[in-house]
């Protein structure tokens, strides 16, 4: 059964940690948009904020009577200097205790218009697709990124415990669409 803030029929592909799911709060929505070309992913090296020096995709915070993939495309050009045609590609709910959740709707385009550039917020950063760098990247993103290149929808949740100036992973669920 999905946890707790995931709707919908999905099959589980992993699942893991202890802890209780954490409560219920308000809902924040972001967003998160990838490229892929030529069996290559631009990733972005955040520089400031949440998820600093940690590499990702390009979002955040969808602005009120914004639609999400507006959001999407706006914050893909602020972040990277490009557009893209964004398809929807699945969905995390990322809740630390204390904080609202963040629903992130998550996109992938495979082509893109414009000149990529260094942002404030992110690096960009082209990766071949067998060579992600999962190890410096919000921990659960190994069990989903592959349901994205494989353009496979995906729904899952991740909770995690702010320890100094650190997120710890304390549980998680990811499934594909069924
Ligand atoms: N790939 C990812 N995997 C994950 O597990 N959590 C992620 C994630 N990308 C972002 N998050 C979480 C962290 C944070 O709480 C929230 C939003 O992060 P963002 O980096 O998108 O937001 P920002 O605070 O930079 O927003 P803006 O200031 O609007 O750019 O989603």
């Amino acid at each position: 059964m999905p946890p707790p803030g995931i709707f919908g029929d999905w099959e589980l592909t992993h699942t893991g940690g202890t802890s209780d799911w954490f409560p219920v709060e308000e809902t924040r929505y972001y967003t998160n948009a990838f490229l892929i070309q030529n069996a290559k992913i631009l990733l972005g090296y955040k520089k400031r904020g949440l998820g600093i020096h940690k590499y990702n995709g390009f979002g955040g915070k969808v602005e009120p009577d914004e639609s999400t993939v507006a959001a999407a495309a706006r914050e893909l050009l602020e972040e990277a200097g490009i557009s893209a045609p964004l398809e929807h590609a699945g969905t995390l709910l990322f809740v630390v205790p204390g904080n609202k959740w963040a629903h992130i709707d998550i996109f992938r385009a495979e082509e893109y218009s414009g000149t990529i550039i260094e942002s404030d917020e992110m690096r960009p950063e082209w990766f071949d697709a067998s060579q992600i760098p999962f190890d410096n990247m919000w921990d659960t993103d190994r069990y989903w990124l592959p349901l994205l290149l494989a353009k496979h929808p995906f729904a899952g949740r991740a909770d995690f415990e702010k320890e100094g100036d650190s997120y710890i992973l304390k549980r998680w669920w990811i499934g594909k669409k069924t």
